[in-house]
């Protein structure tokens, strides 16, 4: 987590991260590699069988693995994918589970765990890969991947409040056990939610430096699911809006600025484990979710064409931050702390009274301090001639009624930024914390 090396770092192959603790391994597997032996074992049962019915076909897949591939450890105390150095693209989907049968939807997590382990390790899906399988079954992999290094995939994985409890309906024997904390997010002021993107009984963040792979990820897990959950929608982001580490550059938003200059970073354990992991005890209810956390997610709508036809004064007064630099108005760096009492002109302060970081930052907050972890994301053209584009706001917090909804509800009615913004989607997840080899994730939720 502190010295996670670039895409470039050599790292002595097979050296194994601390578990869950975000730092890369790098040369252990390929996809290549993994198919290229799988094809060479199954290749020795298709001679002795002679070609009969439904015998494995040897892979023709067999190139060198590419150096340095990027693979985190999917086991380990948290899930990947919370403070991992951002990865470049995300595919994020939510899941309807459609079975009504406990042990099915065990299964169904078990299922998932096998698979996400196999993918974030740059190995196909399933036991067989792509095309080394039964000839007369469908692959256990779906093959887009094939050639593609691991790309530092994450899988994160989450529980909507409806998978505790649907219309009152105790659905899997969990109500019990539904921390107070997890319930439909409230709607905010000027929200314009989309059903069709809001909510879900499960979650799957896909992140990885390479989009196919991303894909990839959270195709084979929507196929794994088939007859058990349906996706319910999905959403794919570019240009990570959050730098999650210190050793990354903070990237830029689709208004230009500078986005995750203060965020909550890897390096800070202290800040981390106030205000991203649950603790124990937060909930008796709710033991399973300790060292777990919870994820908002939003979909905001970004008016970009109206953004792009104001002032830079107006835009960087907005924000509060400078533009080029991303430095607070009230002067110093980028990574200067903002002074909002400095005084600017004629009566008002340097940093506006409705600009974005000034109500946003903890000390209007009662110190709260979120890890975000969002994406632009551009779907496409509203029919209207703009471009149907924003921010995927991604937030890990430790408990959403102090750390995410009363800042949100400040920020709808007060920020000036809102003018350019509608959120158009919205969940809320528990992230059970990471599982053991041999476990499946959320295990401690069915003990
Ligand atoms: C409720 C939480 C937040 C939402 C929703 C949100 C949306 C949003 N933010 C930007 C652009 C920027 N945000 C910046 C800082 C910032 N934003 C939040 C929270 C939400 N933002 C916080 C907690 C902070 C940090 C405040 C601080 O400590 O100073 C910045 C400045 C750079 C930075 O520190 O990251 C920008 C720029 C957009 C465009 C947006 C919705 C589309
Ligand atoms: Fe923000």
């Amino acid at each position: 987590m502190t010295d996670a090396p670039s895409p470039s770092d050599p790292q002595a192959p097979g050296t194994a991260p601390a578990a869950g603790t975000g730092a890369p391994r790098r040369g252990l597997f390929s996809r290549r590699r993994a198919l290229g032996v799988a094809g060479a074992g199954v290749a020795g049962t298709a001679v002795g069988l002679a070609g009969g019915i439904g015998v494995a076909r040897a892979s023709t897949v067999e190139t060198p693995a590419p150096s340095g591939p990027k693979v985190y450890d999917f086991y380990g105390e948290h899930q990947a994918g919370i403070t991992t150095p951002a990865q470049d693209r995300l595919h994020f989907a939510a899941f309807d589970v459609t079975t009504t049968d406990r042990a099915e939807l065990v299964s169904l997590l078990q299922d998932w765990t096998e698979a996400a382990a196999r993918m974030t390790a740059g190995q196909g899906a399933g036991e067989y890969g792509p095309t080394s399988g039964p000839y007369d079954a469908p692959p256990d992999d779906t093959g887009e991947a094939i050639g593609l290094p691991a790309s530092g995939l994450t899988l994160t994985f989450g529980f909507g409040p409806s998978l505790f409890r649907e219309s009152g309906r105790d659905r899997f024997g969990l109500a019990a056990r539904q921390p107070a904390a997890l319930k439909r997010l409230p709607l905010f002021p000027g929200d314009n939610l989309d059903e069709a993107r809001s909510d879900g009984d499960l979650c799957v963040q896909a992140c990885a430096d390479d989009p196919q792979v991303a894909v990839h990820a959270i195709r084979n897990l929507s196929r794994i699911a088939f007859g058990r959950a349906a996706l319910r929608w999905s959403q794919l982001g570019f240009g990570r809006t959050s730098s999650t580490s210190t050793s990354q550059a903070t990237a830029r938003n689709l208004f230009g600025f500078k986005d995750g200059t203060m965020n909550l970073k890897a390096e800070d354990p202290a800040g981390v484990g106030a205000h991203v992991w649950v603790p124990g005890g937060a909930d008796p209810r709710a033991g399973w979710l300790t060292g777990g956390s919870y994820l908002v997610t939003r979909r905001i709508s970004m008016t970009i064409e109206t953004w792009d036809r104001q002032p830079l004064s107006e835009q960087e007064r907005v924000v509060g931050r400078t533009k080029a630099e991303g430095a607070p108005l009230s002067g110093g760096g980028e990574f200067s702390q903002p002074d909002f009492t400095m005084a600017g002109r004629g009566d008002q302060p340097m940093i506006a009274t409705d600009a974005h970081v000034r109500l946003a930052h903890p000390d209007n907050n009662k110190g709260v301090q979120l890890l975000r972890r969002g994406y632009n994301f551009v779907d496409g053209s509203t029919g209207l001639g703009r471009l149907d584009a924003g921010l995927f706001f991604m937030a890990y917090v430790t408990d959403p009624r102090t750390h995410y909804i009363p800042m949100q509800t400040k920020l709808s009615k007060s920020d000036g930024l809102q003018e350019y913004l509608q959120h158009t989607g919205s969940a809320l997840f528990a992230v059970p914390p990471g599982a053991k080899p041999g476990e499946h994730i959320g295990q401690a939720l069915f003990a």
